[in-house]
């Protein structure tokens, strides 16, 4: 099979599509990717540990289900791959691929496992192995994720940019991507990937001040988590009269903020509690981990 080959998409001609590792984010990335037809059911191939695991996704209508990764990919040798077990799987991961593999195309989505560290574990992997991080989040079942992606350009990798070009695409239609340094991919997984969970405890706890104070809790929750999503639309749609490249976030919060209102009493008790402060620290934990991540990874 030739690269371009390969690389055709949503048809049943296509390279599989090998998903090492079926939970969460696996989950959610083929829930997103089949659902716009980015690929077909049956060319989606998943490895899990368990039984138990292995049943749901056959419930869900996928036939290539393995238990056992080895076997998986010896029987799809030509795959693209993506791993998407947890970071302190990889080396179990490493020792269950076939030492006669040569594969072409590899993504990882594992949090704090730098690509240098890819290269030298899989050591099958040759000069002409086109390796690409990508950090998703769960919203990509919706088609919502904010991805990000980096990997090293190198113009002697056979089919490279053809690679990068299916990466892109394949982020493109979970949501929207951004092409980064190696270097600030921690951060941006803080920021694009594990804020999700942030902004959950964030939606919950608007929901539960407003049941404090009497609303019903299946109202308080539809109306937080409308109240998150529009102000969200309004920094990304200029229709609102905000630039994104050009204008402080502050601009629309002044606006909310009417003189001697409620809202800035609030923004008051926010500030008195540290709540920037506390965002920004979550962020530069959850970045830090990340980095100590890939320094036990080496
Ligand atoms: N969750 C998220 O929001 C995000 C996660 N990531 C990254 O995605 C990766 C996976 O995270 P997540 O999906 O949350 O984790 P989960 O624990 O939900 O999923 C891990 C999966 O790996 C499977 N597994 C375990 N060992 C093996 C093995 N040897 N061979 C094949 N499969 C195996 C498990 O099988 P079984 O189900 O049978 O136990 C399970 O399906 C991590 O590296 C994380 O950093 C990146 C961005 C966001
Ligand atoms: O918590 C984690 O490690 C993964 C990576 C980003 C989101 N979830």
């Amino acid at each position: 099979m030739t690269g371009s080959e390969e690389l055709k998409y949503g048809s049943s001609e296509t390279a599989p599509l090998v998903f090492i590792g079926g939970g969460n984010m696996a989950a959610a990335l083929i829930t997103g990717c089949v659902a716009k037809r980015f690929v077909e059911k049956d060319r989606v191939v998943i490895s899990v540990r368990t039984e138990k695991s292995a049943e749901k996704w056959r419930q869900k209508g996928y036939v290539n289900v393995f238990t056992n990764t080895l076997e998986m990919l010896e029987k799809y040798p030509t795959a693209i791959y993506i791993i998407c077990v947890k970071p302190q799987i990889f080396d179990e991961v490493v020792s269950s691929w076939p030492v006669n593999s040569r594969p072409k195309f590899i993504v990882s989505v594992m949090a704090g496992v730098p690509l240098p560290t890819l290269s030298a574990k899989l050591p099958f992997v040759s000069g002409n192995t086109t390796i690409i991080r990508m950090m998703p989040s769960v919203a990509s079942s919706i088609c919502a994720s904010a991805t990000t992606m980096c990997y090293e350009k190198n113009d002697k990798i056979e089919n490279q940019e053809a690679y990068i070009k299916y990466a892109r695409e394949f982020a493109e239609c979970i949501g929207t991507v951004e092409i980064i340094p190696e270097r600030c991919l921690n951060p941006a997984m803080a920021i694009g990937a594990s804020s999700p969970a942030w902004t959950f405890m964030y939606i919950e706890s608007l929901a539960d001040g407003a049941v404090a104070q009497g609303l019903g809790r299946a109202e308080a929750k539809r109306i937080a988590a409308q109240a998150v999503l529009g102000a969200a639309q309004m920094l990304l749609n200029s229709e609102s009269g905000f630039d994104i490249e050009k204008q402080h976030f502050g601009w629309l919060k002044d606006q909310v903020c009417s003189p001697g209102g409620t809202t800035i009493e609030g923004v008051r008790a926010l500030e008195k509690h540290g709540f920037r402060s506390a965002v920004i620290e979550a962020v530069s934990a959850a970045s830090k981990k990340a980095d100590d991540m890939a320094k036990a990874a080496k």
